[in-house]
């Protein structure tokens, strides 16, 4: 009951303790009897490998761990509380689930009614409400945990963090991460193939990643056929000395075929206005992106095509879907099955307000405020990002004024408390941070 999991394991000799979160895991109290558990579950956002199978441990986890056997299943994301049905689950509904990729109960962006979706809970009589989603979903479930709150509801909510790009910040990553990393292996290997097969061939990979360019940059890493990794956090140019069009014809001259890997998010700033307007955005206001793969490809194309000194072959292959609308692999099912077992412990046990995660190995506990306060980004002066350069030996595309830039924007490369966050963290009597951990009823 009193383990807690610090949040950064690397410290200063002197510095506080710093922020810790309460471990996950089975209580020898639980608040709730099991015949009055009345349970749901709701899938929002984009689609991500594994969904299938958290609900699926959700269900058998809080059947045959507590016995509770009244579980709804929200159809269609958010809006689904107040607009469509629901279904009942079962362990026998859910049984096969996890080998098939999406999410039985829909999903959906956009159509969060705060006050909807608490009447919905409060009208049915649910007291456990299990929410799995990215970034947005669990703003969105903090909102509705307040609103429950506020009416003086007994209801435990817990979100169970989606996301493919990885850009929830605190936990160590995402569940389907990997499996959309090893998905992405199978387009970078065609583009491999075909680049090598032509002369001057050039095999160009646009992945998700709408600001976090995480699944770009670990596709390239577990690769080794990448020539040059491109991410909305690493800002690059085309033209001139040290651009892009410099760095291709360097390769081409060098091995004769290159690979490009592209997140959707990188080079935004590149592209004209000519494919959709910049201020459009999707039903949850997510900003709707232009096909970077495809300009990029045209630009190169015309770059090479004006020069006239070197004709190109460009293979241009957009797997994005098909990354994510998978089954999870074997490491992600293992993943998912802890993270549901996580939540059901702890709603089982009165906690509310939390997100369930994996903080350095441990499952943990984490109040929404933590991992809304931010987005996970790719930290373009971190070892990673090096290790990346260093792999693919391709250019910063940085000057020094834009590093400099980019290091007072981002918290200190090494992770590492500076004096001044130092001397702000106060440590508790206790060594505990009492507001760090999920309220417990
Ligand atoms: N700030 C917010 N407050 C309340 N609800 C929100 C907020 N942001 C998003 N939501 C709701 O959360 C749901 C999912 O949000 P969104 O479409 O941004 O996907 P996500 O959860 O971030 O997943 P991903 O981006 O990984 O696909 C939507 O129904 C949206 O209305
Ligand atoms: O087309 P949709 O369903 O809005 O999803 C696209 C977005 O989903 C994400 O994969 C996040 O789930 C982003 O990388 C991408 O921009
Ligand atoms: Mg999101």
């Amino acid at each position: 009951m009193d383990d807690t999991v610090p949040q950064k394991v690397v410290v200063h000799k002197d510095s506080p303790r710093g922020v810790h979160f309460r471990r996950a895991g089975p209580r020898q109290k639980v608040y709730f009897e099991s015949d009055e558990v009345h349970a749901c579950i709701v899938t929002c956002g984009g689609l991500c490998p594994g969904l299938n199978t958290v609900i699926r441990e959700i269900v058998c986890g809080l059947y045959h761990m507590y016995g509770v056997s009244r579980i709804l299943g929200i159809d269609g994301g958010y809006r689904g509380f107040y607009a469509k049905n629901t279904v009942t689950l079962t362990p026998k509904v859910v049984n096969d689930i996890h080998k098939r990729g999406g999410t039985i109960l829909g999903t959906s962006r956009g159509g969060h009614d705060k006050s909807k979706i608490v009447d919905s809970i409060q009208d049915r009589g649910i007291n456990q409400v299990y929410i799995i989603g990215g970034d947005g979903t669990q703003k969105g479930a903090a909102v509705i945990y307040e609103e429950i709150r506020r009416r003086g509801l007994k209801v435990s909510v817990v979100g169970i963090p989606k996301t493919i790009d990885n850009d929830i910040p605190v936990i160590d990553k995402s569940f389907g991460f990997d499996t959309a990393v090893e998905e992405a292996q199978r387009a970078i290997n065609a583009a491999h193939v075909e680049a090598e097969s032509i002369e001057n061939g050039i095999g160009l990979v646009k992945l998700m990643g709408r600001y976090s360019g995480f699944i770009a940059m670990y596709a390239t890493l577990a690769s080794r056929d990448v020539d040059c990794c491109l991410i909305p956090e690493s800002p690059f140019y085309l033209e001139g000395k040290g651009g892009l069009y410099e760095f291709i014809e360097k390769r081409l001259k060098e091995n004769g075929h290159m690979v490009i890997v592209i997140a959707e998010g990188a080079g935004q700033d590149l592209l004209s206005e000519n494919l959709q307007p910049l201020d459009q955005k999707d039903a949850s206001g997510n900003k709707l992106l232009q096909d970077v793969g495809l300009c990029i490809s045209q630009k190169i194309k015309d770059h090479f095509a004006r020069q006239n000194k070197m004709s190109i072959n460009l293979k241009y292959i957009d797997p994005t879907y098909m990354i994510r609308a998978i089954p999870s692999n074997a490491s992600d099912n293992v993943n998912c099955t802890l993270l549901a077992q996580s939540a059901v412990h702890g709603a089982m046990a009165g906690f509310t307000g939390h997100t369930v995660g994996l903080v350095n190995g441990r499952h943990t506990y984490i109040p929404f405020h933590r991992i809304n306060e931010k987005q996970n980004k790719v930290v373009i002066t971190d070892r990673m990002w090096a290790r990346l350069l260093s792999s693919t030996n391709q250019p910063s595309f940085l000057d020094p004024k834009d590093i400099e830039q980019a290091k007072k924007a981002i918290e200190p490369a090494n992770g590492l408390l500076d004096d001044e966050q130092a001397k702000k963290a106060k440590e508790p009597a206790n060594g505990l941070l009492d507001d760090e951990c999920p309220e417990d009823k």
